[in-house]
């Protein structure tokens, strides 16, 4: 039987997730929507707003946040939405799951990689957060869990635009940007909420698409150029297990040093979790990118919140995809490069003070 789709509806506290999945219910798109909810306390006004269409069918979870002690319950309420759909009591083709706003939801991802009955059911299909445009420029200065949740998500829906200024949507799109290139920001229209920009969003499949943001492409792009001539070596070895994070907290100091990086990063707030891309057109040697790529995996997996590649490897004539979750790594061999397509590899770390020299010049030294 086909896989459920299942989407992790995140955002930080207030952001309108409620008031999304509501104008949702009331839409007729056809979709006939489970939706599991993640909230705290035993009233729940949510829920009682929630049970207005008796199409839908809503799962509440009440012990607490999904994140860090219910993924247990998590697992149960798929499962028993799963055994229920199977034996023809609900209907429903797509799963949403509202987390609570301080939710992880790195944790809620894994369990559909994890868990084998959930993954015999459901298939993750993304993770879409919703951003307050009003308050997430404070929010995210303030809480590491507003930056994750953006730097997870596959796209991202900007709420109360109708608060703001047009410039000031402007200049929190660009912070957003550089926290997580790969994901579009769709601001939310107060009346009518495109269903495509939340359903069947295929986040996580290994297709071989990598949209990364243009412009945040040609800000990397020209600040590699700005550096090319200060590069210098680093240490003989590259593999990332044999790096210390205290070499590594140097070398950033030290590059920082050098070109007042500190300043650049401060009028840009400086968030922990941000995103860099590599790109080459040379090709990879399989063994030694395997390699690099499981080390990295094992010592920066718990940093690392999103991954994604596609690869040109030496000797293939087919691209490899790669992308991942934290530990949670997938690969497999796409389609052909296309006649009159330049081979080329293209990655995108998303990650929490993730050392881009090490990753870079790592993957430089896996090129053939
Ligand atoms: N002006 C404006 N207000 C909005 C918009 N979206 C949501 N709100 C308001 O923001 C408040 C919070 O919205 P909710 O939908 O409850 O937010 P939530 O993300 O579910 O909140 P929690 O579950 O508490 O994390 C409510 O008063 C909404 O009416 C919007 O686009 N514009």
């Amino acid at each position: 039987m086909a896989l459920i789709p299942a989407t992790i509806l995140t955002g930080f506290l207030g952001a309108g997730k409620t008031t999304l999945l509501n104008r949702i219910l009331q839409q007729p798109h056809g979709y006939k929507i489970a939706i599991i909810e993640n909230e705290f306390g035993a009233e729940n006004i949510d829920n009682e707003i929630l049970v207005q269409d008796s199409t839908e069918q809503i799962i509440e979870m009440n012990n607490g946040c999904i994140c860090c002690t219910v993924r247990g319950d998590l697992i149960i309420a798929l499962s028993s939405l799963a055994r229920r759909r199977d034996a023809g009591e609900l209907h429903f083709d797509h799963v949403i799951i509202e987390t609570t706003g301080m939710a992880n939801p790195g944790p809620v991802a894994q369990t559909f990689f994890v868990d084998e009955e959930v993954a015999m059911h459901y298939m993750l299909d993304a993770i879409v957060t919703v951003v307050d445009a009003k308050h997430a420029m404070q929010q995210l200065d303030q809480q590491e869990e507003a930056q994750r949740q953006v730097g997870f998500a596959d796209k991202l829906l900007l709420s109360k635009t109708d608060l703001v200024s047009p410039a000031e949507v402007a200049l929190l799109s660009a912070r957003l940007t550089r926290i997580n290139p790969r994901a579009a920001i769709i601001p939310l229209d107060p009346v009518h909420t495109p269903i495509d920009e939340i359903l069947d969003i295929k986040g996580f499949n290994l297709n071989a698409k990598l949209e990364i943001d243009p412009d945040f492409l040609a800000a990397e792009e020209s600040h590699a150029a700005e550096h090319a001539d200060h590069a210098h070596s680093g240490s003989d070895c590259d593999h990332p297990s044999h790096q210390t994070e205290h070499a590594e907290t140097n070398h950033e100091r030290r590059v920082d040093g050098h070109h007042n990086h500190h300043n650049h990063h401060h009028a840009h707030h400086a968030d922990d979790i941000a995103a860099f891309v590599f790109k080459s057109e040379r090709p990879f040697e399989a063994s030694k990118l395997e390699e690099f790529l499981d080390g990295l995996i094992e010592v920066y997996g718990p940093r690392l919140l999103r991954y994604k590649g596609i690869l040109f490897m030496d000797g293939a004539d087919r691209k490899v995809v790669f992308q991942g979750v934290h530990q949670i790594m997938g690969s497999d061999v796409g389609g052909k490069w296309e006649d009159g397509e330049k081979p080329a590899s293209k990655m995108v770390f998303i990650g929490k003070n993730l050392p881009k020299d090490i990753f870079i010049r790592g993957l430089e030294q896996c090129l053939v």
